[in-house]
């Protein structure tokens, strides 16, 4: 299993001591949401910030774009450093357009869906990525609740990984906590994005030691 620290609940004016916080912390990935006001209703940061990132860790940065025809800033992203750039099905009429985008600059490229919106939205991109990412809150804001119905889709995408060999990781993201991550890892899912529960926390390393207790 893989943990995902999600900046959205850092502090801001001290994100590079946060994100070396839960590097020291075992974390695997660093995770950095993308919004921009109209896919979602609200606004977070752009390629400068993961840019200014890149340097003050060894994790890979996973970017999870919550933009509107996110095509117009793949570029822009994998030039600042991303590691891995997850696009929504719903924000593009293009996705496999998309996909392809990132796989070509060299980045790895992963699918997001929203709660709401059904696997076969990204049935016909699964072949190709690196990454699926399945909301388990409406994107938008930290500290929301989980919404347990989505662990059904996990179990799905991991079918379509066993049937057809496929190779992407499994990634969850909103309101994962020690009550909520074991029913997604018993469903399949390999990455644990948590933000509130990690950093809203007097110790973000023990929130991190107690997302891996409440699965091992
Ligand atoms: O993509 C996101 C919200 O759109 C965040 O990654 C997610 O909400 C993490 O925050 P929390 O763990 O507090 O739910
Ligand atoms: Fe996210």
């Amino acid at each position: 299993m893989k943990i995902a620290p999600s900046i959205l609940s850092a502090d801001f004016a001290n994100l590079e001591r946060d994100v070396v916080l839960v590097e020291k912390a075992g974390a695997d990935y660093i995770h950095i949401d993308v919004m921009d006001g109209q896919f979602v209703p609200n606004i977070t940061l752009g390629p400068n910030i993961v840019a200014a990132l890149r340097p003050v860790t060894k994790l890979p940065l996973d970017v999870h774009l919550m933009i509107v025809e996110p095509e117009r800033y793949i570029e822009d992203f994998a030039k600042a450093g991303a590691d891995f750039i997850v696009i929504h099905a719903e924000s593009t009429p293009h996705l496999h357009r998309g996909v392809q985008m990132i796989k070509d600059l060299g980045v790895k490229a992963g699918v997001v869906i929203n709660p709401g919106t059904p696997v076969s939205a990204i049935e016909h991109v699964l072949s190709m990525v690196d990454m699926v990412l399945l909301m388990t809150v409406n994107p938008g804001f930290g500290g929301q609740s989980f919404i347990p119905e989505v662990t059904d889709k996990i179990a799905q995408v991991a079918a379509i990984r066993e049937a057809k060999g496929y190779h992407y990781e499994i990634e969850v993201d909103g309101g994962v906590t020690d009550q909520t991550i074991k029913a997604c890892a018993d469903a399949g899912a390999d990455v644990f994005v948590a933000g509130s529960f990690v950093y809203a926390a007097e110790n973000p390393a023990e929130r991190i030691q107690a997302l891996r207790d409440a699965v091992n």
